[in-house]
């Protein structure tokens, strides 16, 4: 299934890098006597997109889930359009919401309400939006994802874990966002699917001029989408570069993680260009070696 935008945009130049629209300064983040995140650093641009990857366990959604002010750090700030997340008043806070989309994992659907309903619950929160104005903004959001018409009516049961997907991204999209937070959005898809997926968001990304932070176990959506790569290791932001460079830094889980077999496979699919800079074991060979049988 391939969205009418992914052909629309495939040709159009990827949005500019430009200012800074996400700043992250020594913060530090405990849960009780577990210290998550200390003296942590992070910044994010407008037109990015940054995977943030880690062990399991490192943080990653914990640093997301701060940045959206859904957690509060223990200390540090977290800026976002240069608004300091812990002085918001009720009205910039809403704001910052409609600003903000975000694809959670699973999903997350309200399984009781139809795909319309899904769409257009961030639209009727806003209130005051009519009701012909909506209808035509849930069917744009549902062909922007590539969904036929006809699915509007159906409940989430009814819909593969692909859909279920862009039905998500359809209602992260509603309220036209700047930013999109994405928590391991290829997780439980299949090859095909996740593929699709990569291609959705790559051609939104360029549509719409989105910066795109997302929370990812998947190497190939990783390298397949990343602008940049942040990786958490010991409780902060070791590296923030392409992966092309992130590959290359000096560090355990960054050589078990990005250099072992599945790590290699996934770098060896980037252009020559950035293939090029890759340190010499990236480019070891990745298929997994055919154990020779001794003679008998
Ligand atoms: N609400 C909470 N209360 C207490 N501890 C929490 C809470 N949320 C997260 N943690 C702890 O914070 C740490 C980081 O969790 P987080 O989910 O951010 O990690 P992650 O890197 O996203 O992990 P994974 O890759 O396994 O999803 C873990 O030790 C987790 O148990």
């Amino acid at each position: 299934m391939i969205a009418p935008l992914t052909t629309a945009v495939r040709d159009q130049p990827l949005p500019e890098i430009a200012e800074t629209v996400i700043e992250v300064r020594n913060l530090t983040k405990r849960y009780g006597r577990n210290i998550v995140h200390q003296h942590l650093d992070f910044d994010v641009r407008r037109g990015e997109i940054v995977s943030i990857v880690g062990g399991s366990g490192s943080g990653k959604t914990t640093l997301m889930r701060q940045i959206l002010g859904l957690e509060r750090p223990t200390s540090g700030s977290i800026k976002v359009f240069g608004e300091d997340m812990s002085s918001l008043d009720k009205d910039e806070a809403r704001l910052m919401r409609v600003r903000s989309g975000m694809l959670f994992q699973q999903g997350a659907l309200f399984s009781s309400l139809s795909v319309f309903d899904n769409i257009a619950q961030p639209l009727r929160e806003l209130g005051k939006v009519p009701d012909d104005l909506l209808r035509d903004i849930v069917m744009l959001k549902l062909e922007m994802v590539g969904l036929p018409c006809k699915h509007a009516s159906k409940m989430p049961a009814a819909l593969s874990g692909g859909m279920i997907k862009r039905v998500g991204i359809a209602r992260a999209i509603a309220l036209e966002p700047e930013l999109l937070f994405l928590d391991e959005p290829t997780a439980g898809l299949d090859p095909q699917a996740s593929d699709e997926f990569v291609e959705l968001i790559s051609a939104l990304h360029r549509a719409l001029g989105l910066t795109v932070v997302m929370v990812t176990h998947d190497l190939d959506t990783m390298v397949a989408l990343s602008t940049r790569v942040a990786v958490i290791a010991d409780r902060k932001v070791i590296v923030a570069a392409p992966v092309e460079q992130v590959a290359g830094f000096d560090h355990p889980f960054i050589h078990e993680y990005f250099l072992g077999l599945r790590g290699r496979l996934a770098l060896q699919g980037l252009s020559p260009e950035r293939r090029a800079k890759l340190p010499p074991e990236a480019l070891e060979p990745a298929s997994e070696a055919i154990p020779l049988r001794t003679a008998p």
